[in-house]
């Protein structure tokens, strides 16, 4: 994320950003995640992203007010999850191209067709949980609508979708968040 990308998100009416931690094409570090977060609007929640990340490394974000709940992708550890939680993160636990443990520790249980990959996974209905269910993977502002008429997720989570040229595009943001929060399910 950049400040134009903060910017773009600041205009819309989208609940989380995410702050990617994770080597990646999107990766920042700590300074530029505080100096992002102070242009972000305060009702905006950030998530940072991680893969295989350690405790030490995802709590010093959460102690300099980088991040307010972590995402975890990849193998996920159970007493991570509730390490995290103990320090005060809310926790995103990925599930990448498998079903939903509904065992998890985590307060939000994601599917995921990669990591920014951009690929649409083959919707079916998410199981109806009774901790929050995020949907992402190729979710874009013209297929969110069917994608939660079909899923019934809690939350929808997109990347690549709204982006141009490989950067956030404030229309593209506009349209997703109001496709998807026009649904009524
Ligand atoms: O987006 C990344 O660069 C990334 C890198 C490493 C791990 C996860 C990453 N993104 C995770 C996300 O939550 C994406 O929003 C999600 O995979 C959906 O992406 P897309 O299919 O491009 O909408």
């Amino acid at each position: 994320m950049t400040n134009l990308d903060v910017l773009a998100v600041n205009e819309t009416a989208a609940d989380l950003a995410g702050f990617v931690f994770a080597p990646s094409r999107h990766q920042i570090q700590l300074a530029q995640a505080l100096s992002l977060k102070a242009q972000l609007n305060p009702n905006i929640q950030t998530v940072g992203v991680f893969v295989h990340e350690d405790f030490a490394t995802i709590k010093a974000l959460y102690d300099a007010g980088a991040i307010d709940i972590a995402q975890l992708h990849g193998a996920t550890d159970p007493v991570l999850v509730q390490r995290l939680q103990a320090v005060g993160l809310r926790v995103i636990q990925v599930f990448q191209n498998k079903a939903i443990d509904a065992t998890s520790p985590a307060d939000y249980l994601m599917v995921d067709s990669g990591q920014g990959s951009g690929q649409t996974l083959a919707w079916k209905p998410l199981p109806q949980l009774e901790k929050p269910v995020i949907l992402a993977g190729g979710l874009t502002a013209t297929n969110v609508a069917e994608a939660i008429v079909i899923t019934q997720p809690d939350i929808v989570d997109v990347s690549s979708g709204v982006e141009s040229a490989g950067h956030k595009d404030p229309q593209k943001i506009s349209a997703f968040v109001e496709n998807a929060k026009g649904v009524r399910i």
